[in-house]
């Protein structure tokens, strides 16, 4: 399959630090996201192949066009957040929508028609008719991703989406995102939040210290730091037997039928590593999360 972005030895140096450190990833489609710890170089990665910023070595191509060599043609193929920097503080957010919208083609009804859709994802229809200089900032970042909307790209680039978002907002973007990759656009997004990646990415990179250290599926980031472990819980949650590892299953049931008496009101649970463990595993720093995961339970 031909890559939709393609990473071949790409460096950058910022401030007499390597930023980027030579490179490589193919991307295919899909939603991928880019997780690390703060200044790990996302922004950075992001700015090169969204144009706004030059390798020092290596190169990158989206669709085939390199981001230096062909930047206009990579241009036309991208969307990304903060590119209509020209968004009016006079227009309101409807009239700035439907200026956008119209500047990229769309005939008059069409461009109203898709504002209205977008102004409705994002909670902005209340206060599509006042002008933007009195939003929120909230409410401006909400503008500048719908902006960003207005037609679907080949390729979506989203740094950090979701800061500063309430959750609402959030699960909206969320569904616009998704969306939109169902529409066949691949999406590129950063973000510092690792149940953002596990509900939307269809694959993930860990960038660390300028160096992908992780890539792949969800699942396969948590496989590299170890399978589910059977525990035996009280009412209150407390870890009050680990029994091993569910790949046993014989040493599991032994273990079972070996149970006192008391232990039979426990609660069996399987408890998978999360994507924080292997976050922590991978990066020695904890990862964010505005929600944590469930694990399986059954009752013993
Ligand atoms: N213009 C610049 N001059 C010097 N150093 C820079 C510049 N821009 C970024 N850096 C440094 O490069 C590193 C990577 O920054 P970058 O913004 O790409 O990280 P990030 O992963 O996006 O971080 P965050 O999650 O905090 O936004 C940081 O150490 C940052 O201080």
């Amino acid at each position: 399959m031909t890559a939709v972005i393609e990473l071949d030895g790409l460096g950058k140096r910022l401030g007499g630090q390597t930023v980027l450190d030579s490179l490589a990833l193919d991307i295919t489609g899909g939603i991928f996201a880019l997780l690390g710890p703060n200044g790990a170089g996302k922004t950075t990665l992001v700015s090169i192949l969204s144009t706004l910023m030059r390798p020092d070595s290596g190169s990158a191509r989206i669709l085939g066009h390199d981001v230096e060599r062909d930047a206009a043609r990579v241009r036309r193929h991208i969307g990304t957040t903060g590119q209509y920097a020209a968004i009016d503080e006079a227009l309101t957010g409807r009239e700035n929508l439907v200026m956008i919208a119209r500047l990229l083609g769309l005939g008059t009804l069409d461009a109203r028609r898709r504002a209205d859709e977008l102004l409705a994802s994002f909670d902005l229809a209340e206060t599509a008719n006042r002008p933007v200089a009195e939003y929120s900032g909230g409410m401006r970042r909400r503008v500048d991703l719908a902006a960003s909307l207005v037609l679907t790209p080949a390729v979506l680039f989203l740094d950090e989406p979701t800061t500063g978002l309430d959750p609402a907002s959030r699960a909206r973007l969320w569904d616009a995102i998704a969306a939109r990759a169902a529409e066949g656009c691949c999406v590129f997004m950063t973000t510092q939040m690792l149940d953002e990646a596990e509900a939307l990415a269809d694959r993930v990179a860990i960038l660390q210290g300028g160096r992908i250290v992780a890539d792949g599926t969800v699942d396969r980031l948590i496989s590299l730091v170890g399978t589910e472990t059977a525990v035996l819980v009280d009412e209150a949650g407390e870890v009050r037997r680990t029994l091993g590892a569910t790949g046993d299953a014989g040493a599991l049931a032994r273990q079972l039928a070996g149970l006192a008496e008391e232990d039979h009101r426990l609660h069996l649970e399987l408890r998978r590593p999360t994507l924080d463990d292997a976050f922590l595993a991978l990066t020695g720093q904890p990862g964010r999360t505005a929600a944590r995961r469930d694990s399986r339970e059954v009752a013993a």
